[in-house]
């Protein structure tokens, strides 16, 4: 029997996206012709999601990370970021982003590399202070702030620049293959600590992963990209609560969401058209 939709409360009505991106595309202009990096990428990203982007080399993934940051300009279609252009947005310190290397500064401490971004934006030592104990606790690393770099292990530098991008309380989070070059063990450490940052503060992440079980384990959605020109060719919700150990991987539910990632990898796979 049909009912009709209960009258949505306001309280439950949609946000307006934080990410939103509409017919967005990148040529990049090269001495062997122009490279379609993307092509009419559409895309909304709500307040506090997870979403994961994932598909083979050269889809795209880190160039449209890079326009959301405005590291890249998009040829055309349009980008905002809570509401704004991607320029303003950075201007309004509205994210953090997390590279695929650490990219600390060897001859600075831990609590050094994240005071950097904080006096080039001016704010004050006792505040700094503060902000630099609160997001080493963050990524439990409460008492490596007064280490240097090459004294911490991969995993360690990696959460290090992760409250670097945390430390001036950008809502957002990019964050590209950060955790890439780390084993399996680190890694998947990594996504426990990651996912229990994202519950405690609420971020919306845009994340890249090469690794089908890493996208499924943290996404609330996952982006498939594929390659020739760079597009979306699936974009798939998880239905896993956001409470979530590390033994759903072996669940059912787990194996299923990966099989579809898997299927959607391999639908793109060499169907470009460029
Ligand atoms: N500055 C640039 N100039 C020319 N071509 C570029 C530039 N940046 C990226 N590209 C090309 O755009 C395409 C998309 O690159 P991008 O780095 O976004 O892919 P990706 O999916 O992140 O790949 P990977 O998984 O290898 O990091 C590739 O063909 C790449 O060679």
């Amino acid at each position: 029997m049909n009912r009709p939709e209960p009258a949505l409360h306001l309280s439950q009505a949609p946000a307006a996206p934080v990410i939103e991106a509409r017919g967005v595309s990148l040529t990049f202009p090269t001495a062997d012709g122009p490279v379609h990096a993307l092509k009419d990428v559409n895309l909304s990203i709500g307040q506090g999601e997870f979403v994961s982007f994932i598909g083979p080399s050269g889809c795209g993934k880190t160039t449209f990370l890079r326009t959301i940051a405005a590291l890249e300009r998009p040829t055309a279609g349009t980008l905002t970021v809570n509401g704004m252009t991607p320029d303003q947005a950075r201007r309004a310190r509205a994210y953090g982003y997390v590279f695929q290397a650490p990219g600390l500064y060897p001859w600075r401490t831990i609590a050094g590399n994240i005071s950097l971004p904080l006096e080039i934006m001016g704010f004050d030592k006792a505040d700094r202070e503060a902000r630099i104990a609160r997001v080493l606790e963050l990524v439990e690393l409460g008492q490596f702030g007064s280490r240097y770099p090459w004294q911490l292990s991969g995993g360690m530098q990696q959460r290090a620049s992760i409250a670097r991008a945390l430390a001036f309380d950008a809502d957002i989070l990019l964050m590209d293959e950060p955790f890439g070059a780390l084993d399996e063990i680190v890694r998947d450490r990594l996504n426990e600590a990651l996912l229990a940052l994202w519950a405690r503060t609420g971020r919306t992440i845009g994340f890249v992963t090469h690794s089908i079980p890493e996208a499924v384990y943290l996404s609330t959605r996952i982006v498939v990209m594929s390659p020739r020109p760079g597009r979306i060719t699936d974009v798939i919700e998880s239905p896993l609560p956001r409470e979530r150990p590390l033994e759903i991987r072996d669940s059912k539910i787990f194996a299923e969401l990966s099989h579809r990632v898997r299927e959607g990898l391999r639908a793109g796979h060499g169907a470009g058209d460029d």
